[in-house]
C-alpha cells in the first residue's frame, strides 16, 4: 500500500528562549492509504499542533510534510494562505471536537457547504448529501438544524460534511471529547466504518480506549516526540477481530 501522508523531521515551536515549547519535536511517520491512526498522548503533548500542520492549519518551522504525493512543507516549500487553502480543501476533511456545524442551515444543508464551495452541479450535491446522511444514520434528519439535534447526531452531520468532497484525509480532533461514553462509542464505531466505506487514510487525535481498540495504528506522543508506535495485530493479538466484530 503506498503511503498517503509521509512526515519528515516535523518541528514546531511556540514562543522563545527560555519560554520556548518544543510542541511538535522533531517527528517522523509515515501512513499508509486506508489506514486508520489514533494519535493519543497525555493533555499538552502535541496532538492538535500535529494535526494541524499536517492539515495545512499551521505551518511547521521545520522538517516535510506530503500528503498524497503533493508536498505541503519543506525545505524551499512555503506556499502562500491562498495555496495552502486550495490543497486543504482537495486532500483533507476535518472534525473538530466543537462540531463546528451551522447554526442557521439544516444537517443537509451542512454537509452540502463542501460542495457548494467546489461548485458540484446541483443534482450530484443532493445525492452525495443524501447518501453520506443515510451512511451516518441521519436519512430522517436530513431538515433539522444543528440546534435541534442532540451531540452525537451533530457530530455525525459534521462527518458527513467532512467527506462531502471525498477527501483523500479524514482529520479528526478529539471527535467524542464532548459526547457521553456510549454517544462517543457510537460515534467511534460509525467513523471505523465511513473510513472503510470512504476509502480514506485518518488520522483521530483521542483519549478514547476504544478509538486505539477500533484504529490500525496507534501513534503516541509525549512532550512533542513520537514515543510509540503501534500497529493493531502487535499491540495485542486479537484486537484486529475485535475491532471488525464491533463495526
Ligand atoms: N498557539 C500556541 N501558542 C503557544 N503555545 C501553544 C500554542 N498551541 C499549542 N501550544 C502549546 O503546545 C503544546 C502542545 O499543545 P497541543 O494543543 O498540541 O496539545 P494536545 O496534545 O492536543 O493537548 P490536549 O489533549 O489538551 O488537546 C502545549 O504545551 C501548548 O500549551
Amino acid at each position: 500500500m503506498r503511503d498517503m501522508i509521509e512526515v519528515e523531521g516535523l518541528t514546531r515551536t511556540f514562543g522563545s528562549g527560555a519560554n520556548a515549547v518544543h510542541a511538535v519535536d522533531d517527528v517522523s511517520f509515515t501512513v499508509p492509504e486506508g489506514q486508520l491512526c489514533a494519535v493519543v498522548g497525555r493533555s499538552g503533548s502535541g496532538k492538535t499542533t500535529l494535526l494541524n500542520l499536517i492539515g495545512g492549519l499551521d505551518k511547521p518551522d521545520g522538517g516535510r510534510i506530503s500528503v498524497d504525493g503533493k508536498q505541503l512543507a519543506g525545505p524551499g516549500r512555503n506556499l502562500g494562505e491562498k495555496e495552502l487553502a486550495a490543497l486543504r480543501r482537495d486532500l483533507f476533511g476535518f472534525v473538530f471536537q466543537s462540531f463546528a456545524l451551522i447554526p442557521i442551515l439544516s444537517a443537509a444543508e451542512n454537509v452540502g457547504i463542501p460542495l457548494r464551495l467546489r461548485k458540484t452541479a446541483v443534482a450530484e450535491r443532493e445525492a452525495r448529501v443524501e447518501l453520506l446522511l443515510n451512511m451516518v444514520g441521519l436519512g430522517g434528519h436530513t431538515k433539522q438544524r444543528p440546534g435541534e439535534m442532540s451531540g452525537g447526531q451533530q457530530q455525525r452531520v459534521a462527518l458527513a460534511r467532512a467527506l462531502a468532497n471525498s477527501p483523500r484525509v479524514l482529520i479528526a480532533d478529539e471527535p467524542t471529547g464532548q459526547l457521553d461514553s456510549e454517544t462517543g462509542r457510537a460515534v467511534m464505531r460509525l467513523l471505523r466504518a465511513v473510513v472503510a466505506a470512504e476509502n480514506v487514510t485518518a488520522l483521530v487525535a483521542t483519549h478514547d480506549p476504544l478509538m486505539m481498540e477500533l484504529a490500525d495504528r496507534v501513534i503516541t506522543i509525549g512532550d512533542g516526540k513520537l514515543v510509540a508506535d503501534t500497529e493493531a495485530g502487535e499491540a495485542a493479538p486479537g484486537l484486529s477481530a475485535a475491532a471488525g466484530a464491533a463495526v
